[in-house]
């Protein structure tokens, strides 16, 4: 049975960049694209369409604009807004959207499709970080720590999209409710963040679980807590060790090591529930040649992983 994908290696425009202050993530489609994704995904019996770039072409953005706190963030709703409607379009249309960052703010556009079209969709989050701040919060002012605290309420009230030039999309947009988020693999969480997950009740499993339980439990544990949903999986390779993956730009030590960071995909792919899926963070530029090929490669295994490779 041909199940149709519809893969977006398309998402490799500067505003994805704009989430964090690295040049060299908009490369990360294309070299996954290089790396043969397509003919991989084709062999586990997808049908693939490979589209053209999304068409960018910025407006002026007035730089001056962006609040210093949301750094870039014209360029990054502008982006985002395409692509929520993209990613909405193609699910309405009975496609898979495999999105292929790009820093992590691409699933501020991402998730916003993917929930207007599906508005129960449970989120697996796997990474390092929580990507649970708002502008107000956020030491960086980086806006790839910012799409889960975006599209969330947080226990201070629904967000001012007002004061974000380029977010309007946002203001009627779909919420993400804490019971339809799980997050695997953090070790780097802020403190408003660390408050928000314990006052919003979000299942979280970290690093220290994964020790604790093993990543056979922390998997079972998280499909549970979303049984009855359709899945989207946000894989950010930072969750997976630097020694792994060092071509990312907020590494931190102590991560997922090569056999578990493909367990997640494995498992989430045997439940039969994954709809829809995002890789980001991959970013050739931060690391050597040999660190960068293996990131690429890393990325390349883990979404054939999630896509089905295992299943015997
Ligand atoms: N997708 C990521 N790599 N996010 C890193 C976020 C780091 C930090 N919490 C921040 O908000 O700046
Ligand atoms: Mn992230
Ligand atoms: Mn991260």
């Amino acid at each position: 049975m041909y199940i149709y994908i519809y893969i977006y290696i398309s998402f490799l425009r500067a505003p994805q960049t704009y989430g964090q202050p690295f040049v060299g993530t908009d490369s990360g489609p294309r070299l996954l694209r290089e790396g043969g994704l397509a003919t991989m995904l084709t062999q586990l019996g997808w049908r693939v369409e490979d589209i053209a770039d999304l068409d960018f072409s910025l407006h002026e953005m007035q730089e001056s604009a962006n609040p210093a706190n949301a750094r870039n963030c014209a360029l990054v709703g502008h982006a985002s807004n395409i692509l929520a409607d993209v990613v909405e379009t193609k699910i309405k249309e009975g496609l898979f959207p495999l999105i292929l960052g790009g820093d992590h703010s691409v699933a501020i556009g991402s998730l916003t499709g993917i929930l207007r079209a599906r508005p129960n969709t449970g989120i697996i989050w796997v990474d390092a970080h929580a990507d649970l701040n708002i502008p107000e919060t956020s030491g960086s002012g980086n806006m790839h720590g910012m799409p889960l605290g975006l599209l969330m309420d947080h226990p201070d009230g629904a967000y001012d999209f007002s004061k974000l030039p380029g977010f309007d999309f946002l203001v009627d947009g779909p919420r993400i409710s804490p019971e339809q988020l799980v997050y695997v693999g953090l070790r780097d969480v802020d403190p408003t963040e660390r408050l928000w997950i314990k006052d919003l009740g979000i299942k979280a499993f970290t690093m220290t679980d994964v020790d604790n339980y093993g990543i056979g439990q922390v998997m079972s544990k998280a499909l549970d807590h979303l049984k009855g949903r359709p899945l989207h999986l946000s894989y950010d390779i930072d969750s997976v060790d630097p020694a792994d993956a060092p071509a990312t730009g907020t590494r931190v030590r102590g991560g997922l090591t090569y056999r578990e960071a493909h367990f997640v995909g494995e498992i989430i792919a045997r439940s039969g529930s994954l709809a829809s899926a995002d890789i980001v963070e991959v970013n050739p530029s931060l690391s050597d040649d040999d660190g960068a090929n293996e990131t690429v490669e890393l990325g390349l295994q883990l979404i054939t992983s999630f896509m089905g490779k295992s299943i015997i």
